[in-house]
């Protein structure tokens, strides 16, 4: 695991890496799918290492933005669609997280019959998610490796406190 504090969870390429590796394994046998469906953008760099742990070369994309509605995630709009099977069969849907569900809610009813996975769940948005590797709480926030960079930090003996 990462490491958190105040309800901030962190997680390094590392353990990105580790966790959708162990969400790859659960998706064996390979064969049953006949391509992925990243969930642009959260869910490209889980897709991608997910479509070579599997070796699957068919990799999609559908790409959805959210918008702020009374300070609620709530409104997800469809930016572009995916190439697959009508209602998503056969496909496995690959998003880094589910939070509030809104999401996946929206893809589900693009894509009724897909695998839906993430690498980690919150609990209001778990029941929506066919499979993922590990639960936070609701109110903790996670940061994604692209979104970080490394920094130097004061010896505990330094800090004021
Ligand atoms: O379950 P929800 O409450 O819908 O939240 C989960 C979604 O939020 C994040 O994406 P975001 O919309 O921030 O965009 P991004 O993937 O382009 O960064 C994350 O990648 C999930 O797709
Ligand atoms: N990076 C990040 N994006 C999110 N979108 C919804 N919840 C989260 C979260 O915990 N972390
Ligand atoms: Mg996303």
């Amino acid at each position: 695991m990462g490491w958190h504090t105040n309800r901030e969870f962190f997680v390094s390429w590392e353990e990105l890496h580790r966790a959708t590796k162990e969400l790859a394994r659960r998706q064996l046998p390979a064969e049953q799918w006949q391509g992925i469906i990243a969930v642009s953008r959260g869910g490209l760099v889980p897709a991608a290492i997910v479509a070579r742990e599997l070796n699957i070369r068919l990799v999609e994309s559908v790409c959805v933005s959210s918008y702020d509605h009374d300070s609620q995630r709530d409104k997800v709009t469809l930016l572009k669609d995916v190439h697959c099977t009508d209602d998503g069969e056969g496909f496995l849907v690959i998003d880094d997280l589910v939070d509030t569900g809104n999401t996946l809610k929206f893809l589900r009813q693009r894509l009724p019959k897909a695998k839906f996975i993430t690498v980690y769940a919150k609990p209001a948005g778990m029941d929506l998610v066919n499979d993922y590797v590990a639960d936070l709480e609701q109110e903790t926030w996670i940061h994604f490796p692209w979104d970080m960079h490394l920094h130097y930090v004061e010896p505990l003996a330094g800090q004021d406190n």
